[in-house]
């Protein structure tokens, strides 16, 4: 049995881009689990996409051997935590596997929205936070005035901070050492039932579901029976083992304090929920681990096969992917406009944008997907509530008494020359001014509630531009809220397009119909008639556009004389006619259905 007193379990936490993965690579590399050459370029981002986006998206894990300068030998076990809001849940679960988190921020950026969001998360599960200062290389790196800011802001001791560059490699032996001595060993009771806390899990398509577990108490070995408290499964373990480098290494036991994983063939992730707890089926634990919450989708949109004949391949590939993302949802739908397709939930719209790049790329599927849309709490007449996923099946607006939307508490963390133009932002997206706390003299935390869907478009886009990418956002969900909502729709030659209906705040309808309008105007080729684009709700048009005709076709310009040049012209017509979709006898350019999202134009 392992000793303990010799194990460290931590977490690194940072803010996007603070250089999370950068250190985490640096460590393993100097613990020598890899040698420089073995090593990719960053090991705990390992699927392709994580790496060219460069952030992360599934928590992992890895154990690596530390000599320290006391002369023992300490087992680190480091988690990895994605780094996006939308993955705020794994975040917690993954924190609560560990005893310490490393707090990393760049030097040159000081504290963001999310190193606050980050570090209040890891003090609520107690975790020691060990600060250190990265990216001291950069000529603008301040590391003086940022120690200051950490013990300011956050209220921790960082004086004795690493001061640090994970990407030469410059003192990250002091946050070896740190690690030993600031973060505490595990304490569990080897001799209790188990008690296992799930942080995560991928599916494999040989073992099947791979379980990443901490041990808090007890013990768990091949054959065990184990039970998940919170979804009720039950099944006998088939091999237990740790992390190596981007390989699992089976071993006879996993005991308390540690962490690894478990494999028990198990046919989908949805039966190890992240957050719940394993125990012995036939010598259980009297109570679950706290904090076990089911995730929920809370963007929803329509994914839609480019070519009808592939609705198959995009059911498969769905399929596939759900097995290693239990957060992913999807049921089949139909739309007049884009033929039989799949509604499908997410957790934000990150979350929305990585599916969807997986299904273009792994899948090679062409996609058309619908305008995102939050969950509206539609009240009827009849007492019945409705929870709206899907704009068009909105009820008619008589038998509507009223409608609620969801709500989120937002944190934006800004320099002050751009407080301006980022209240402005908030004051256009129909938030609610909840306050506002200085940091220091150049940057503040400005509080905002705001309605969920004025945030999933284009808010982060937006938050950007208008502050020159010094702005930062941190949100939570925090209820629903009545509020004035009408369905906008999108008539084009008079008929309605119903992947483009939303649903939006009526004072606002009139603004984004007149937008929608307009894009869509650009994004429609001219045809043979002239083409009225509308936007309505109900029978009242409040904007229209019109795409002028065109005056001659593409045969006209072949002098009706070479036959092969005219099948030429016509076989490149039907080249692109497979990226329209037709309404009517109006064909629409698939871009135009993603193009419309994107409205903010300051
Ligand atoms: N100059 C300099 N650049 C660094 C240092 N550490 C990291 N970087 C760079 O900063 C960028 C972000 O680093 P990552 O390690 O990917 O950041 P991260 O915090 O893991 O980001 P997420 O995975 O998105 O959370 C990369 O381009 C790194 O090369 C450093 O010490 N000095």
């Amino acid at each position: 049995m392992i000793d303990q007193s010799k194990i460290r379990n931590f977490c690194i936490i940072a803010h996007i881009d603070h250089g999370k993965s950068t250190l985490a690579d640096r460590i393993i590399e100097m613990t020598g689990l890899l040698t420089e050459r073995e090593m990719q370029a960053q090991v705990l981002d390992n699927m392709e996409l994580e790496r060219e986006r460069g952030i992360t998206i599934k928590s992992q894990a890895v154990r690596i051997v530390y000599k320290a300068k006391d002369g023992n030998e300490y087992i680190f076990n480091l988690i990895d935590t994605p780094g996006h809001v939308d993955f705020n849940y794994e975040v917690s679960r993954s924190l609560a596997a560990c005893d310490g988190a490393i707090l990393v921020v760049d030097a040159a950026q000081g504290i963001e929205a999310q190193t606050l969001a980050n570090v209040y998360m890891a003090l609520d599960h107690d975790l020691d936070v060990v600060p250190v200062i990265n990216k001291i290389d950069l000529p603008s790196a301040d590391p003086e005035r940022v120690i200051n800011e950490i013990e300011d802001v956050i209220g921790i001791e960082a004086q004795d901070a690493p001061q640090i560059s994970a990407k030469t490699g410059l003192n990250v032996d002091q946050v070896l050492e740190q690690i030993v001595n600031k973060v505490p060993a595990p304490h569990g009771d080897v001799d209790a039932p188990l008690k296992a806390l799930i942080f995560d899990s991928v599916y494999d398509p040989y073992k099947g579901v791979i379980v990443f577990c901490r041990i808090k108490d007890g013990c768990v070995k091949k054959g065990t029976k184990i039970h998940m408290m919170a979804t009720g499964f039950t099944t006998e373990v088939v091999e237990v083992g740790y992390f190596g480098a981007g390989q699992f290494i089976p071993c006879d036991e996993l005991t308390a304090g540690m962490v690894g994983y478990i494999t028990a063939s198990i046919k989908n992730v949805r039966d190890t929920r992240v957050g719940d707890t394993v125990t012995d089926a036939d010598n259980p634990c009297t109570e679950a681990l706290p904090g076990y919450k089911k995730v929920n989708p809370m963007v929803y949109c329509g994914l839609y096969p480019a070519d009808g004949a592939k609705y198959g391949d995009l059911r498969d590939a769905l399929e596939k992917l759900q097995l290693n993302d239990a957060s992913l949802y999807y049921e089949p739908e139909t739309s007049v406009a884009l033929g039989f397709g799949f509604r499908c939930g997410f957790l934000g719209l990150l979350h929305l944008e990585i599916i969807q790049e997986r299904l273009e790329r792994e899948y090679n599927l062409d996609l058309v997907t619908t305008a995102p849309s939050v969950i509206y709490k539609v009240y009827k007449t009849n007492g019945e509530i409705i929870e709206l996923t899907n704009p068009t099946n909105l009820p008619d607006p008589s038998e509507i008494e009223y409608m609620e939307e969801p709500m989120v508490k937002a944190e934006i963390m800004v320099t002050t020359e751009f407080i301006g133009a980022i209240m402005d932002l908030c004051q256009e997206r129909r938030g609610q001014y909840e306050g506002m706390e200085y940091m220091e003299e150049t940057r503040a935390l400005l509080k905002y509630r705001l309605p969920l869907n004025e945030i999933i478009y284009d808010f982060f886009d937006a938050l950007k531009s208008r502050s020159r990418g010094y702005a930062s956002l941190d949100y939570e969900l925090d209820g629903y809220e009545r509020s004035e909502l009408v369905k906008l729709d999108i008539l084009v030659n008079k008929e309605e397009v119903d992947a483009l209906s939303f649903i939006v705040h009526a004072d606002t309808a009139y603004e984004r119909g007149r937008k929608m309008c307009e894009k869509l105007k650009d994004e429609i080729p001219r045809q043979l008639f002239e083409i009225p684009i509308q936007a309505a709700i109900g029978s009242k048009v409040i904007a229209r556009e019109t795409v002028r005709a065109m005056r001659k076709d593409v045969l006209a310009k072949c002098y009706g004389g070479d036959i092969s040049r005219k099948k030429k012209l016509l076989e490149k017509q039907k080249e692109g006619k497979k990226r329209m979709r037709q309404v009517g006898n109006v064909e629409i350019p698939q871009k135009a259905f993603m193009s419309v999202l994107k409205l903010d134009d300051k």
